[in-house]
Order: structure tokens, then C-alpha cells, then sequence
């Protein structure tokens, strides 16, 4: 049996910008930077059940809902972690509702960060797997000013890193910079990310659909009749299975990992659906897509949509590639507008 190579995150990403000999490790720098504070996040979810930490704010963030104590957290140690090396010249979160500009004092960057500080947040309370989703572009705003609203409405193509971390039953690391997919275990006796999932690949197809079945009345016919014919067909001579986690991170790691499709539509009562296109439908695509899968809103390449606002919701369809285009066939053929 072949051994593991026993590789750290920090030497996956030194190594990495060796083989680009015309990198600035300005991106290994933010990389480094996102471990340590997913490392931070990962101590504090992990205390998220004892009693005298956990609790609602009592604000409501941008989209109307409770924000709990670890978004704010989390929100805030992402900032704190990243404002301060020079990398960025604007940032954005979903939990603020306009872009953050770097403290005055500090060094404009030629980068743009944009997260998700904790996605699934209404799992913390059942110790339920959450997540961080992020992502990274080069500003096209000119200047050596602050960055501006555009630097941050960029299509998700141009991204030039993108990852997730899941603090489920262990805590996982993934990246990509559009050339494969790395997956990163956290040791917590050790305090390191090791590479545990190398050169990760979707599967072409897979047994296991999710999505949340409770909004089935407002569906779209194709996507009624996608999910009927799954219910009456089998994979592989078994019964198609239904996972779902409601941490769209955590659903979608499970895909990457087993194959399937991830699915949160847009319906009659939320035409575009629910889940956001810069903090959470872009970088989960630009993930898919590197590791081989396919990501769409049922007619367009999410990562070709052009955002008109920073909190813009859009329909998506993501995981294995034949799963993709079989439920976007169905949407087709249904003539129904969806
Ligand atoms: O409860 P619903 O409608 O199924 O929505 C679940 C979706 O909402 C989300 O929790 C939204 O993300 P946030 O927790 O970051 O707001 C997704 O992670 C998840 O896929
Ligand atoms: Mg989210
Ligand atoms: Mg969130």
C-alpha cells in the first residue's frame, strides 16, 4: 500500500508557489492567514454548546434573520485576521451589508476577499456541521486607493483562489486556486491542517440528492419531475438516496467527496432561491468546477454570472457533472419558467 506523504498546509502552499516561479506569495501569505483564523473559528465552534457562550444578539443581520453570537465571531476574527497584511484594498461579508474598507493606516493590496464567516449558522445549537466559505480576486478597480463595490461584483470565474472549512465531525481545510481540489484534516492535538484529501475529484455521477423537499409545493414542474424520477429509478441497483444536512457547505462537501447533486432552486415564492451568489454560490462552483463537476442556476454557468449586488441571490444546481445536466434537461423540457 502506498504511504501518505505527510504534508502540513503551509508546506502544500509554500510548495505550490515554488512550481510558479513568477508568484509574489502574496496569495501563500493570505492562505497562511485564512488557517490560522479557520483554526480560531474551529476553537470556538467547539465551545459553541456550553451554555454561557452560546445565545442570540438579538440583531437581525442584512437578510432579516437572528444572528447568533459565533456569526459575529467569526465575522470578526476574519477581519481581524485579514486586514492587516497589506493583501487586500477591499473586503466583503454576509454579514455586512456594505464592503468593509481596510483600516486607514494600513497598506493597499491588490486582492479582494469575500466570505461566508459561518454558513448553516441555525445548526449550531444541535451541534450540526457549519462551515466558513471564502474567496479571493485581484481588484480591477484602478488606483492605489481603497477597492470599491465593483472590486467585489466580479464574476466567479475570475477568482483566483477559493475554499471552505467544515468544523463537522472533524474540522477540514479545502482549497483551489482553479488547478485541483486539497483537503486538509485538522489535528487538534498537533494544531495542524495535514493533507488528508489529495487532488480531490467529483464523481461523474452519484446515489445522493439534497435538497430541502419541505418547499416541494413551490418547486418548478422540471425539478418536481427530476425529483419523482429519481424516487422511481435506482443507482447502481439501489434506491437514489436524500441527505440533507442544511449547511449548504457541508451538503456540498458531502458531494464533492460521494458524488450527487446539491440543489437549492429558485421557487414561486423565492424566484431566485435563497443562498447568496458572491458569498456562497461562487466559490462552492469555482470549487465543483476544479474538481471536475458542474454548477449552474438550471440555464447559466454560475460562475459566468455577473453580480449587480453584493447580496444577490441566485438558483443553484452543483455536483457531479451528469447529475447537472440531467435536472437541467428536465427544467427544460418542462417549458415551465424557472
Ligand atoms: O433552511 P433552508 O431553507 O433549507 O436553507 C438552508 C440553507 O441556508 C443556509 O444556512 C444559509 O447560510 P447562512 O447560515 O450563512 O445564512 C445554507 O447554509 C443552507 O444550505
Ligand atoms: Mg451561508
Ligand atoms: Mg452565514
Amino acid at each position: 500500500m502506498a504511504t501518505k506523504r505527510f504534508m502540513t498546509l503551509p508546506r502544500h502552499i509554500l510548495e505550490g508557489e515554488k512550481a510558479h516561479p513568477e508568484a509574489t506569495g502574496e496569495l501563500s501569505s493570505i492562505l497562511l492567514q485564512l488557517g490560522l483564523a479557520a483554526k480560531l473559528i474551529s476553537l470556538e465552534v467547539n465551545k459553541a454548546g456550553l451554555a454561557n457562550i452560546i445565545g442570540f444578539t438579538g440583531q437581525e443581520n442584512v437578510h432579516g434573520e437572528q444572528v447568533k453570537k459565533l456569526d459575529i465571531f467569526a465575522h470578526e476574527m476574519l477581519i481581524k485576521a485579514m486586514d492587516h497584511g497589506g493583501h487586500f484594498c477591499v473586503m466583503a461579508s454576509e454579514e455586512e451589508e456594505d464592503i468593509i474598507h481596510l483600516p486607514p493606516n494600513k497598506k493597499i493590496g491588490k486582492y479582494v476577499l469575500l466570505f461566508d464567516p459561518l454558513d448553516g449558522s441555525s445548526n449550531i445549537d444541535a451541534n450540526i456541521s457549519i462551515g466558513t466559505i471564502f474567496s479571493i480576486y485581484k481588484r480591477i478597480s484602478t488606483g492605489n486607493g481603497p477597492g470599491t463595490l465593483e472590486d467585489c461584483l466580479q464574476p466567479g470565474y475570475k477568482q483566483e483562489v477559493a475554499g471552505y472549512i467544515v468544523y463537522g465531525s472533524s474540522t477540514i481545510f479545502v482549497y483551489t486556486t482553479g488547478h485541483g481540489v486539497y483537503g486538509f484534516t485538522l489535528d487538534p492535538a498537533f494544531g495542524e491542517f495535514l493533507l488528508s484529501h489529495d487532488n480531490i475529484k467529483i464523481p461523474k455521477n452519484g446515489r445522493i440528492y439534497s435538497l430541502n423537499e419541505g418547499n416541494y409545493f413551490s418547486w418548478p414542474k422540471g425539478l418536481k419531475d427530476y425529483i419523482k424520477y429519481l424516487q422511481s429509478n435506482y443507482y447502481d441497483g439501489k434506491p437514489y438516496q436524500a441527505r440533507y444536512v442544511g449547511s449548504m457547505v457541508a451538503d456540498i462537501h458531502r458531494t464533492l467527496l460521494y458524488g450527487g447533486i446539491f440543489i437549492y432552486p429558485g421557487d414561486r415564492r423565492n424566484p431566485k432561491g435563497k443562498l447568496r451568489l458572491c458569498y456562497e454560490c461562487n466559490p462552492m462552483a469555482f470549487i465543483v468546477e476544479a474538481a471536475g463537476g458542474r454548477a449552474t442556476d438550471g440555464k447559466q454557468r454560475i460562475l459566468e454570472k455577473k453580480p449587480e449586488a453584493l447580496h444577490e441571490r441566485t438558483p443553484i444546481y452543483i455536483g457531479s457533472e451528469e447529475d447537472v445536466l440531467l435536472v437541467e434537461k428536465f427544467l427544460r423540457e418542462s417549458r415551465e419558467a424557472y
